[in-house]
């Protein structure tokens, strides 16, 4: 077994340097002492709440949220967590890992007695890669702990926050902390934490979205941390995919772990959830604007909407074009300040606009270090580098609330970026799809994703199918005013507008800081898909006449919203296809046109039509192979 060298690190005060030289004994008793971990791949367990030793003030709590009954790995996570094991957990996007951890954590520190012993630090720690991640885990915890009427206390601290902020958040002795892991030697180095009070207190340490944590960064954040947890303290890894990463944590920081892998049935090995349904479009890296115009205007996809772009300054351009055809949308990228970040992320999940263009982490910085250096660039070399935060994060573990349609409008970078994508919809027991358009230079990138995503099962069909709902007629329909439109947005307005917001968004996340103080739950105050544009959108341009449209893009369109209708997602925004047609009938149930909806002309689609990708009735089959992104 390994032997973890415990790294001193840099701007940490003597006294933890004394307890790092504690805890490097007590790591090497540890690994002398190491047995060999326990590796469980869990299948076929059906259990509820209660059979899992789940309290009832918990259950109950979850019951008020609409949750009943637990995913998969919850199942299989929660009595072993209760138990006190260490554990690592390795379960796709959406399938459920915050809860998997935060019940029985929540559950621990009920029957912890505060009054017989006074800690000094909090007794839970839950470390994770981002801001919004760590808002996210904190809201979560925090509504369970208020549903729950128990006396626990929460907090959340982020790198950003000064030493006093960080002193203030954690002078209700607070047991449960939630932080990115910078934040932890900040707090040992200004005094507001003491590593020997940590030492004595920490129960449970949590390490969230664990294979980017390395990635992000903070393995020397993480090596402070580590290097003064007692033995006793039980650690949790939780991961969506497995890496060389993640083992390498799984050494620094578990004790003989018990290792949950998570197959599900009808869904064996597979990284994307088999409840979303992937599509693909071909065309043109120009054409991208008309397919998304057509898409989004014809409506034959569902919202919400999620697009993902690779550069800030794209986003700026499709939020732009699409204003001109009366499509509001939100831009959320690395660029803004937090507090509008995070009131971005609360308008989109409450539902107060349909489409979020969000550019991911790492990608946008790479492609906008590459563009070539044409003159438009050398005349904006003088121009403020966007400064980007680097604890940002939308791809990874955001739970974004009910997106129907994720777009990759620019393919990602990676079959990982695709994966954590896509797992922004169908998330736990809800369906959803996506939809890429893939351009020549894109191919290669998409061919390598397609083949990722084959297995034994599906190797000899592909699991992205061509998007069946637009036909090329429908498509052409709008080239013209598409065409007309994209070369309006010039690229000095993509810039002006794109000052102009962040101007707006400092100015806002000041205000945004003051409001939510006062009113944390009120979300309408500021919204952020107002228009950008310096102009109105001509009327014309904000509904499409029928006649343009074909037939069977009509159809595609109307079984689309009666499919939305069905799901509750009645809110209109926008002027789209039949905007005139007044039609009120009721949906037929489970009427999901992409798995329903016959292009070749019938209305009614029978079960196993276009887009139905699987069949879930084949639970038998064991797949073994094991994927690593
Ligand atoms: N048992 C359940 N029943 C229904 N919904 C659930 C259940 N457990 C969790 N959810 C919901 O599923 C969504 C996804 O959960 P969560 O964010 O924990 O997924 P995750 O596995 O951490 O995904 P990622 O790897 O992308 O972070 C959340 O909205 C959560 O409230």
């Amino acid at each position: 077994m390994s032997k973890t060298k415990v790294k001193p690190v840099e701007d940490v005060n003597p006294e933890v340097m004394d307890v790092v030289k504690e805890a490097e004994e007590v790591e090497e008793q540890r690994n002398l002492g190491e047995e060999e971990e326990e590796e469980k791949v869990e299948e076929d367990v059906d259990k509820s709440f209660e059979e899992l030793g789940l309290d009832s003030r918990l259950i109950r709590a979850l019951s008020k949220k609409g949750i009943e009954k637990p995913t998969l790995i919850q199942q299989s996570s929660i009595p072993y967590i209760l138990e006190g094991k260490d554990i690592v957990a390795r379960a796709k996007t959406g399938s459920g890992k915050t809860l998997a951890y935060l019940l029985p954590l929540l559950q621990k520190l009920f029957s912890v007695d505060s009054g017989s012993k006074k800690k000094l630090a909090p007794s839970a720690f839950i470390l994770v890669p981002s801001r919004e991640l760590c808002q996210q885990v904190y809201s979560e915890v925090s509504s369970l702990i208020e549903l729950c009427r128990v006396q626990l206390k929460a907090v959340q601290l982020t790198s950003s926050m000064t030493a006093s902020d960080m002193r203030n958040a954690l002078a209700g002795l607070p047991e449960i902390l939630v932080s990115t892991p910078a934040c932890i030697p900040k707090c040992f180095a200004a005094g507001v934490l003491e590593p020997t009070a940590v030492s004595e207190s920490l129960e449970i340490l949590v390490l969230d979205e664990a294979d980017l944590l390395l990635s992000y960064g903070y393995e020397d954040n993480l090596r402070s941390v580590t290097s003064i947890i007692p033995r006793r303290c039980q650690c949790l890894l939780m991961s969506a995919t497995t890496s060389s990463d993640v083992e390498k944590l799984k050494k620094l920081i578990l004790h003989n772990p018990i290792v949950l892998t998570l197959t599900e049935d009808n869904d064996k090995e597979e990284p994307v959830p088999s409840n979303v349904q992937q599509f693909w479009i071909s065309c043109s890296a120009q054409d991208k604007l008309l397919h998304i115009l057509a898409l989004l205007k014809l409506e034959v996809v569902q919202k919400k909407i999620l697009i993902f772009i690779n550069t800030i300054d794209m986003g700026f351009k499709l939020k732009l074009f699409l204003e001109k055809f009366g499509i509001k949308s939100a831009i959320l990228n690395g660029e803004l300040p937090q507090n509008s970040r995070l009131h971005i992320l609360e308008q989109f999940n409450a539902g107060l606009f349909d489409y979020l263009i969000a550019t991911d982490d790492n990608s946008q910085t790479k492609k906008e270090k590459e563009e070539p250096k044409g003159e438009e660039n050398n005349k904006s070399k003088k121009r403020r580098k966007p400064k980007l935060d680097a604890e940002f994060s939308v791809v990874r573990g955001i739970d974004f609330k009910k997106v129907h349609t994720v777009i990759n409008f620019d393919m990602p970078q990676s079959v990982t970026g695709y994966i954590h994508r896509i797992g922004r919809t169908g998330r736990a027991y809800s369906s959803g799809s996506s939809v890429s358009l893939v351009s020549p230079d894109e191919m290669e990138g998409f061919e390598d994703i397609k083949s990722f995503l084959a297995n034994d099962k599906n190797k000899d069909s592909d699991i992205i199918t061509p998007f069946p709902l637009l036909t090329e007629n429908a498509v052409e329909s709008l080239r013209y005013r598409a065409e007309d439109v994209a070369k309006s947005v010039t690229k000095i307005s993509v810039r002006e507008s794109r000052a102009q917001d962040l101007r707006n968004e400092i100015i806002n996340s000041e205000k945004l800081k003051a409001h939510f103080e006062a009113n944390p739950r009120d979300l309408d105050l500021l919204r952020h898909d107002k228009p950008l544009s310096k102009t109105a959108p001509a009327p014309h341009l904000k509904d499409i006449p029928e006649y343009l449209v074909d037939l069977k893009t009509q159809e595609a369109s109307k079984a689309v919203k009666l499919a939305g209708a069905a799901m509750g997602n009645s809110r209109r925004s926008g002027g789209g296809a039949g905007r005139n047609n007044k039609n009120k009938k009721r949906s037929r149930k489970g009427g999901d046109p992409l798995k329903t909806f016959n292009p070749n002309g019938s209305k009614r689609g029978h079960g196993g039509g276009v887009g139905q990708k699987k069949d879930s009735s084949d639970g038998s089959t064991k797949q073994k192979k094991q994927k690593t992104v």
